[in-house]
C-alpha cells in the first residue's frame, strides 16, 4: 500500500472538524479522483497526503511511513522522497526560465535526470518554450510545465489538486491526457481533487468526500 488514511481528523484552529473521520488507501499505480462540495475538504486531505500539515487524529502512512510522529523537517524529507504535486493555479517560479522550473524540484531532492527531462519536456510539447518565462506562456503551458517538473522528481505519487480548473476545455483535456499518460508510464499513483465527474470517470476509482467523510 503506498497511501494509507485512517480514521482522520482535521480541524483548523478555530474553527469546525473539516475531517472528521476519514479512510482511504490508494495502491502503488493507482489512480483515484476525489470529489465533494466546495468547502468539504478535499484540499485539507490532499495537503495531509502530502504530508504537508498535521492533523489531530488517527494516522497516514505514506510509502510505509506513519506521518503522525513526523516534525516539520521529517515530513519535508518523506515529501521530497515520494510525492510530487500539481495545483489549480500552476505554482511556477516567475523567476525561473521553463527548464529551470522543469527541473527545481528533482534538483531538490538530488535525483534530477537530464535525459528524463529532456523526455519530459518533448513529451509535454515545451521543448521550444525552455528558455521561456512563465508569464509568457498561456494557462495549458503553464500547467504543462508544473506537470513535467512533478513527474521530473519521479514521484511515486503525483496529487493534484483540481489542475486543469483554471484551463479551457482543449487546454483541459490535453493536460489531463499528458498526465495520465505519465502517470501510468511511470507507474506512479495519482490522487487528484475534481469537481468534474467527467474526469473522476477517467480514473481507476472515485471517492466522494462529504460531512467530514468519504461517502
Ligand atoms: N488554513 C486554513 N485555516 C483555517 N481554515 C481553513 C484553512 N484551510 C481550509 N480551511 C477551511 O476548511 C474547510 C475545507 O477547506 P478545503 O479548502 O479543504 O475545501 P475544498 O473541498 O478543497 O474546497 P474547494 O472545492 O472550494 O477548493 C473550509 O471551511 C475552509 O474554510
Amino acid at each position: 500500500m503506498l497511501l494509507s488514511i485512517d480514521k482522520v481528523q482535521k480541524s483548523y484552529p478555530g474553527g469546525r472538524p473539516v475531517l472528521r473521520d476519514v479512510s482511504l488507501t490508494l495502491d502503488h499505480g493507482q489512480t483515484l479522483a476525489l470529489t465533494g462540495e466546495s468547502g468539504s475538504g478535499k484540499s485539507t486531505l490532499l495537503h495531509l497526503a502530502a504530508a504537508l500539515d498535521s492533523f489531530d487524529g488517527g494516522e497516514i502512512t505514506l510509502d510505509g511511513t506513519p506521518l503522525s510522529p513526523l516534525d516539520d523537517a521529517g515530513r519535508a524529507v518523506l515529501r521530497r522522497r515520494s510525492v510530487s504535486l500539481v495545483f489549480q493555479q500552476f505554482n511556477l517560479i516567475p523567476s525561473l526560465t521553463v527548464d529551470q522550473n522543469l527541473s527545481f524540484h528533482a534538483r531538490l531532492a538530488g535525483n534530477y535526470d537530464p535525459t528524463w527531462g529532456s523526455h519530459l519536456a518533448e513529451r509535454l510539447g515545451l521543448s521550444d518554450l525552455l528558455g521561456s518565462f512563465p508569464e509568457t506562456l498561456s494557462g495549458g503551458q503553464q500547467q504543462r510545465v508544473a506537470i513535467g517538473r512533478a513527474m521530473a522528481a519521479r514521484p511515486k505519487l503525483l496529487l493534484a489538486d483540481e489542475p486543469t480548473g483554471n484551463l479551457d476545455e482543449t487546454a483541459s483535456a490535453n493536460v489531463l491526457d499528458l498526465m495520465l499518460s505519465l502517470v501510468v508510464d511511470t507507474g506512479a499513483a495519482l490522487l487528484l481533487v475534481t469537481h468534474s465527474q467527467e474526469i473522476a470517470a477517467r480514473l481507476d476509482r472515485r471517492v466522494h468526500l462529504a460531512g467530514g467523510h468519504i461517502q
